[in-house]
């Protein structure tokens, strides 16, 4: 019965006057320092304070749950740069933050969500060998392969169009309004986040430089937004539009009198395809490739598995999605992928509408509130030995799946009414381009050319909101040489 007002903030590192933490979150995997403090504090969930952000980090599944899932109505909206300028920046409300208007994800849903994302799995299997053709060729160059084939791949599935071997300009240009993107998603980047009435000065005012930016930003994404889709749809008059997201929707909108969307949601929703999908699927890919230099053993099993399965001949032909079901050890892969080195470890911030009580704190209104993937996918009494790379921990000795094993999609794809539209269709791509990597390559720890003594990887992050391995050496070394699997590719 107390007032929320005279609670206390969730525990956290100590603060010093008018600059809070910071100088002591480390700016390097905070998931981690984050996840320390808890543990020190036995608290499942902790408060930082920036000048001008109030954030909260929630380092347990349940606290994640107890908040995000069953307290929804005040734990779901976001707000970042994009959100304060709608009158600038109105596009940006289709980046995978904010797809607020819940006709965009339903929209989503309907075509992309659960089932309806396996309409598109045979773009995703053409991707997939193509990236065995390209890593055949240029093995070297694996990192490029997985930046081209997924973005290859969600052009493909939102527009229908090809794109050019290389150089193409709809992934320059949706690569640099993906750069964008993350600089606006950066909670407290922007000091109008903090003081939202700088959207109302003019720009000269210190701190209301932002609004320069907004302006060519929306320009940039408008372009973004257009080109494609006016592609599409002339593709779609001359008769030669191939199945694809904007395809459906308009070919859809056509034929019914009364319609929930537009010509405009089609667009916005088309564009988060590439905008959601592209980074988080290629740099689970760069951590499948980081895991399994780790776990020799695993890559073996998995192999031996997928010669099995495919056929009479080893090498006879590539997975499909077909073969999902018979290939566990691939699967046990994903998962441990996902959940060894989350690419959003501390999720997408989302944002306090009101004041609350949890566990008797006080959670200020407008705080940001991030849940801590990391911590609660390496949480020792649930995945032992946390650090290491085991798609085993998913199996039962006899091969199978072990169900008791929580997924990781407890936490990875996020929580409640925000939760990623996209799960299927991520974990559609991821699994389909690792089952084609390993039926057809050994991936092995690179040797230094002179001396033949193995490079070790580094084990450096990347640590943005984004996080993945930074690059790194490795051999990946064709299994079947001569065989017809990758000859006819
Ligand atoms: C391994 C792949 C992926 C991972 C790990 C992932 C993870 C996430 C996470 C953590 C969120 C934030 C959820 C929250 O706030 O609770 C999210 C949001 C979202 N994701 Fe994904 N995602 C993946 C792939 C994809 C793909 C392929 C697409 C699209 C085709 C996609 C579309 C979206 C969209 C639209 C949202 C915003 C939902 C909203 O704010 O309403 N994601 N994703």
């Amino acid at each position: 019965l107390r007032r929320p007002r005279s609670l206390s903030l969730p525990p956290g590192p100590p603060k010093l006057p008018l600059l809070g933490n910071m100088y002591n979150v480390p700016k390097y995997c905070p998931w981690e320092a984050y996840a320390q403090y808890s543990k020190e504090l036995g608290s499942d969930i902790i408060h930082v304070g920036l000048p001008g952000a109030s954030i909260v980090v929630l380092c347990s599944l349940q606290a994640a749950r107890d908040l995000l899932d069953k307290r929804a109505a005040i734990y779901s909206d976001r707000r970042f740069l994009a959100s304060q300028l709608p009158s600038y920046v109105i596009c940006l409300e289709l980046t995978p933050c904010h797809l607020q208007r819940r006709t965009h994800r339903r929209l989503f849903h309907k075509s992309l969500g659960g089932p309806a994302a396996n309409r598109f799995r045979s773009q995703s299997l053409a991707h997939a060998q193509d990236l065995v053709r390209r890593l055949t060729e240029k093995p070297e160059a694996y990192a490029e392969h997985f930046d081209y084939v997924i973005s290859a791949s969600m052009i493909s599935i939102a527009y229908g169009l090809d794109v050019a071997p290389t150089g193409d300009e709809y992934i320059s240009t949706a690569d640099a309004i993906l750069d964008i993107f993350l600089e606006a998603l950066t909670p407290g980047k922007f000091l109008v986040d903090a003081i939202p009435l700088l959207k109302h000065v003019p720009a000269w005012v210190p701190g209301a430089g932002f609004q320069h930016k907004a302006v060519q930003w929306k320009r940039e994404i408008r372009e973004w937004l257009d080109t494609p889709f006016q592609a599409a749809k002339q593709m779609m008059d001359e008769g030669s539009a191939r199945p694809s997201f904007t395809m459906d929707n308009l070919r859809e909108m056509e034929h019914s009198e009364v319609s929930y969307i537009s010509e405009d949601d089609i667009k916005y929703v088309a564009g988060t395809i590439y905008s959601a999908g592209k980074d988080t699927t290629r740099l689970a890919l760069r951590v499948f490739v980081r895991g399994i230099l780790e776990n020799r053993a695993a890559q073996r099993n998995a192999q031996q598995q997928i010669d099995k399965v495919l056929g009479c001949k080893p090498g006879h032909r590539l997975p499909t999605f077909e073969d999902e079901p018979d290939l566990p050890w691939v699967t046990a892969c994903v998962k441990e992928t996902l959940r060894w080195w989350p690419v959003l470890p501390l999720g997408l911030a989302r944002c306090t509408s009101a004041e609350d009580v949890y566990e008797g704190h006080r959670i200020p209104a407008g705080s940001f509130v991030l849940p801590n993937v990391w911590a609660i996918l390496h949480d020792e009494t649930v995945y032992p030995d946390p650090e290491s790379f085991k798609p085993e921990r998913f199996l039962l000795p006899d091969g199978r799946l072990n169900l008791d094993v929580p997924d990781p999609d407890i936490a990875i794809f996020g929580f409640g009414r925000r939760i990623c539209a996209g799960q299927q269709m991520g974990w559609n791509t991821v699994w389909i381009m690792v089952a084609s990597m390993l039926a057809a390559f050994d991936i092995t720890k690179a040797r230094d050319e002179s001396t033949g003594e193995v490079i070790e990887p580094s084990v450096g992050h990347t640590s943005e909101i984004m996080d993945a391995p930074v690059p790194f050496k490795c051999s990946i070394q064709r299994r079947f040489v001569n065989r017809p699997v990758l000859d006819e590719l």
